[in-house]
């Protein structure tokens, strides 16, 4: 049965369809969508408008996220702050807010343990860090209820491992999720809706907008959140803390109060947008 679509309204589930005047403008509804609808029963609903969407991705179709749990091994793969920094600015564009999974502890030896506590203490002062304990993922996820949350991380990192964990009657599951979501032609595509504790989580989510390349050079500081406090007192309003004078991000990561590793990855994107945006205009 294609063409329904179920929405949920404190606790309800009304069976709707929606309107004509979508698909001939080529929309259509996400799972994540706030919509405004009629019901008469719960059976023969309408939707009438769909909200704007706050971010959306392709793969799996899902809208208005608010939660992405970024999964980064300690070790194999190796520790990569860049390809970190790089998530954690997507995410910031797309107003997802980031929650860091350390994976892997087991692996390090003593001197790398140590190593990579300095790197989550650091991370900790800008956003929520879980090292390595599956608990406190867990206490995590209960934390937020209702939410649309999305795992990511490079290949390896340990999503599935992680998902699992949370939840270890995962596959009986999303057998069940897959017949509630998906509209006739998506039954066959390997199911990455997973209901957690009330969330709705997907794995391996793939961004409509992830590409660091469709940032401004002017924007990107915006996505480092631990510049905010600086980048207000720098001299010049317009400075994007490269090569300007009186710039108080620049002094920031020379006092060690920004972490430098995080001004070097903002250097390399930014070079990376100034790059791309001389190939466009050849
Ligand atoms: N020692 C150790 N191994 C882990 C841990 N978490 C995951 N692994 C192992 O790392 C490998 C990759 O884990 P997955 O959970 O499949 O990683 P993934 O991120 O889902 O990978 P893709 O599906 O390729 O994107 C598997 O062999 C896991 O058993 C951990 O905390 N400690
Ligand atoms: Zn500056």
């Amino acid at each position: 049965m294609s063409g329904y679509y179920d929405v949920d309204m404190e606790g309800i589930t009304y069976r709707t369809r929606a309107r004509g005047n979508f698909r001939k403008k080529g929309e259509a509804p996400l799972v994540g969508d706030w919509v405004e609808f009629k019901a008469d029963n719960q059976n023969e609903g309408y939707i009438l408008r769909i909200e704007k969407r706050k971010n959306e991705l392709i793969r799996p179709p899902v809208a208005n996220i608010d939660y992405a749990i970024v999964v980064t091994a300690c070790k194999e793969p190796k520790f990569s702050s860049n390809l970190l920094d790089r998530q954690l600015v997507m995410l910031e564009k797309n107003q997802i807010t980031p929650l860091l999974f350390f994976s892997k502890v087991d692996l390090l030896t003593e001197e790398e343990f140590l190593e990579i506590k300095q790197v989550v203490a650091d991370y900790q002062k800008i956003y929520d860090c879980q090292l390595g304990s599956l608990d406190s993922v867990v206490a995590l996820t209960e934390k937020f209820q209702q939410k649309t949350v999305v795992v990511m991380g490079q290949t390896g990192a340990g999503k599935s491992t992680l998902l699992n964990n949370l939840q270890p009657k995962l596959k009986l599951e999303t057998g069940e999720v897959s017949k509630a979501l998906s509209r006739g032609k998506h039954t066959t595509r390997k199911v990455t809706l997973l209901p957690i504790n009330g969330n709705l989580i997907a794995d391996t989510p793939g961004f409509s907008s992830f590409d660091l390349l469709e940032i401004k050079k002017e924007e990107l500081a915006k996505y480092f959140p631990d510049f905010q406090n600086y980048a207000a007192g720098c001299k010049f309003r317009s400075c994007i803390h490269l090569n300007e004078p009186g710039c108080k991000v620049k002094e920031a990561v020379k006092k060690g109060e920004i972490k430098s590793s995080r001004y070097e990855n903002y250097q390399q994107f930014q070079e990376e947008i100034s790059k791309q945006k001389v190939k466009y205009r050849k």
